[in-house]
């Protein structure tokens, strides 16, 4: 046993003087550290867990190194969950955050968006969409955008798209088969997206323009969720040109458009021709060209990652993709040979309707749904003070084993029973409903047709881990399948 008298403890200090100075200092520097996590862990004064951190920073990297790692920035709500409790909050770059986690609070901030709460975005997003896109600009001028850009998205617009897309689906699916080769199914749903997306609302079709808009698209998607500073090889920085490249590309063709050199029967077209109109019927240019980029990205990724979901879904559950393969080819069957499909054929997919559905209730594509409180306000019971970020958490809401019985299990006859409102939030709700709702179900239903009634086919690669970086959930393998043709006995 250590027994030390005075003199011995003075020696003691004297000769190992150094240490003991770095221990003092490093139990100072301790408890003052332990002082300020202690005060920013929240009280019961507002009544919302969680930990602010310190300040600006707050729980910044950990947000970070979740998007960095292979279980997705979802993690890290996953993990303050089972902290914390249903409710908490947390502080990122310097605003405090609050994920709202029930039908109550989405309908409560949905229902009210434009009144009591505003979109928020972080810098790079606001930056890659531009000032002028519908994501960003203030209610007024949003409500016209929206009803202007509405047109081309309705079912009778879309019928004509139904035939075109089907046939490029068509042409590609038979070529990868022939091939015999393994292919991501990612790689190929961002690339048919993205052509029939583009097509559809520009005509682009020849290469290597159309390489050119990709190529400028993917770099200004990727610098969606970056840091914000210009510097030459970042995201941000590629994001940026990429930006510069499209404002360049579009804007010559709103000049062709105009000038006659150039006509297409399409979205830009039909913009356009609405010149002569007043201020209020009609886009000037940089309202044409953000809202063209940001239709491009918010459709290309969303619908890719939903439509490489559906092949992982279906993939693990056989039992139902045969179910679903059955009403397929029923439809299949009662067509000509070579016949492309019709809005009508979509119609009758009921139980495709539902595979959809639940792939989009499971896989989560926009995680949560954020937004800004304008006020001090109550939410769900809950006390939220003016300019908290309030997120929507939708995956939570979809996860919700009291909203969706077994609700990890894949299950689309579960749609057979009609949703509580505000409890299907894929689309998101309210004033801000997803602009490409119709779009999304055509692409999804003609792809799941086309796939099950002409193919069987081979998962290459089980790893279900995510890819990192992404703001929206895929799989890190891409999810590699091998076509085989399915022999239709008619
Ligand atoms: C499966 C595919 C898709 C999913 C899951 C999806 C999801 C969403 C969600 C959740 C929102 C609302 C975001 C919020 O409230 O914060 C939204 C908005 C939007 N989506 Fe989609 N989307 C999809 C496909 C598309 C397509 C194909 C287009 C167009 C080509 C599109 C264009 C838009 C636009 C323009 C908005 C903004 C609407 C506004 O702010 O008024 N989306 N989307």
């Amino acid at each position: 046993m250590l027994n030390l008298s005075k003199e011995g403890l003075t020696l003691l200090v004297q000769n190992h003087y150094g240490i003991v100075i770095v221990a003092m200092l490093s139990i100072g520097i301790a408890s003052l550290l332990w002082k300020v996590w202690e005060s920013t862990v929240s009280t019961d004064e507002d009544g919302i867990p969680g930990q602010l951190g310190l300040p600006f920073f707050g729980e910044t990297f950990s947000f970070f190194s979740a998007s960095y790692s292979t279980k997705g920035c979802y993690d890290f709500v996953r993990q303050r969950r089972k902290r914390y409790g249903k409710w908490f909050k947390t502080r990122i770059l310097g605003k405090t955050h609050v994920f709202v986690p029930s039908i109550e609070g989405a309908k409560t901030i949905l229902a009210n968006d434009f009144v009591h709460f505003n979109k928020s975005y972080v810098k790079s997003m606001a930056d890659a969409t531009g000032e002028m896109s519908v994501f960003s600009v203030p209610h007024k001028i949003h409500t016209r955008i929206r009803r202007l850009l509405s047109d081309p998205f309705s079912m009778s617009s879309l019928s004509k798209f139904v035939g075109k897309f089907d046939k490029m689906l068509c042409e590609r699916l038979d070529k990868l088969e022939k091939s015999g080769e393994s292919f991501r199914v990612i790689d190929f749903s961002l690339k048919i997206t993205f052509d029939a997306i583009v097509n559809m609302l520009m005509s682009v079709t020849e290469n290597p323009l159309l390489e050119q808009i990709e190529k400028d698209c993917t770099d200004v998607s990727n610098s969606m969720l970056s840091i914000p500073l210009m510097i030459p090889g970042t995201r941000y920085y590629k994001g940026m040109k990429g930006r510069v490249k499209l404002n360049e590309i579009f804007g010559n063709m709103i000049v062709r458009r105009r000038s006659g050199e150039e006509y297409f029967d399409d979205f830009l077209q039909s913009m356009v021709e609405r010149d002569s109109y007043s201020a209020d019927e009609k886009l000037d240019d940089q309202e044409m060209i953000d809202n063209l980029i940001t239709l491009i990205l918010a459709g290309q990724t969303t619908t890719a990652s939903a439509m490489m979901w559906c092949v992982k879904f279906l993939d693990d559950n056989k039992e139902l993709l045969d179910r679903l393969r059955e009403e397929q080819l029923s439809i299949a069957r009662n067509k000509p040979e070579g016949a492309s499909l019709t809005l009508e054929d979509l119609n009758d997919m009921s139980y495709g309707f539902k595979v959809v559905k639940e792939t989009l209730r499971m896989a989560n594509v926009l995680i949560w749904l954020p937004r800004v409180a304008m006020n001090d306000c109550i939410i769900d019971g809950v006390e939220i003070k003016k300019g908290w970020l309030v997120n929507v958490d939708a995956t939570c809401v979809h996860y919700d084993p009291d909203v969706y019985k077994d609700p990890r299990r894949f299950n689309p006859s579960r749609f057979d029973e009609i949703q509580k409102p505000y409890s299907f939030l894929p689309f998101g709700a309210g004033p801000r409903t997803c602009l490409g709702i119709n779009m999304a179900k055509v692409l999804m239903l003609v792809f799941v047709h086309r796939l099950t009634s002409g193919y069987k086919w081979k998962l290459d690669d089980p790893d279900s881990s995510l890819e990192r970086k992404e703001h929206i959930p895929r799989l890190r393998s891409g999810c590699p399948i091998t076509l085989k043709l399915l022999n239709m006995a008619k």
